[in-house]
């Protein structure tokens, strides 16, 4: 599959967030951090907010619930109409039910891996899935380093799933520069989420079109 940009709408200006959205129309998606206080240590948005963004966002939802309680919570966000929505490995208790559940709601499904969560376990369920997301950071709070340390893990993803029957896309989330998004390009990722790289840009769709070039030509 070809390269997708994220946009992390955490680092967006939380007062203003229609024209945030209309500000990444070049995006491949709005990716919606949900953080409940519990899982991570910070608090974001719930389902009423989300659906109210769905309804006024030129670009597909990509939905990162990093909340406890997920089996419960997570259908309710593709009921709601957005487009993907990944719990986190660590929080569901039956996540192949769960990934079904999502899919039947007519949302893509995703799987997170915090970066000391091991790929290994999961490998045989991949193919309920559409897309697995490994985290480069510490998922809670944007604005963190790239962790290198991730880079393994992102390889043997992508060597396992290369003959895999159905396609899976592996997306990483945090710390995603011009600079590591090659690196985590080269280890086999394909969808890229940026949140302080793209909202902190003075030009956020200028920073989108630099992070698809790097992403798509890393040597050029
Ligand atoms: O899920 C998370 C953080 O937990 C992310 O989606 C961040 O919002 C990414 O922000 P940057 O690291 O790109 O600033
Ligand atoms: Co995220």
């Amino acid at each position: 599959m070809s390269c997708h940009i994220n946009p992390s709408i955490l680092s967006a200006d939380f007062a203003n967030l229609q024209a945030e959205l209309e500000a990444i129309s070049t995006a491949d998606a709005a990716h919606i951090d949900v953080m409940d206080n519990h899982f991570v240590p910070n608090l974001t948005w719930g389902p009423p907010v989300v659906k109210r963004l769905r309804e006024v966002s030129p670009v597909p939802f990509d939905v990162h619930l990093m909340i406890e309680d997920v089996d419960r919570w997570a259908p309710q966000y593709a009921e709601i109409g957005c487009e993907s929505v990944t719990f986190h490995a660590e929080a569901a208790i039956a996540p192949i039910k769960l990934a079904r559940t999502l899919r039947e709601a007519g949302a893509k499904a995703g799987m997170a891996l915090r970066p000391a969560t091991p790929v290994e376990p999961y490998l045989d369920i991949l193919s309920e899935l559409d897309m697995l997301l490994i985290m480069t950071v510490e998922p809670g709070f944007g604005g963190q380093k790239f962790l290198d340390v991730t880079l393994p893990k992102i390889r043997r993803a992508a060597v396992a799933l290369k003959d895999s029957p159905t396609p899976l896309a592996i997306q990483v989330d945090g710390g995603i520069t011009e600079e590591t998004i090659v690196r985590a390009a080269e280890a086999g990722a394909n969808v890229f989420v940026a949140g302080s790289s793209v909202y902190g840009a003075e030009d956020p769709s200028a920073a989108i079109a630099a992070l698809r070039q790097a992403a798509e030509h890393p040597h050029s």
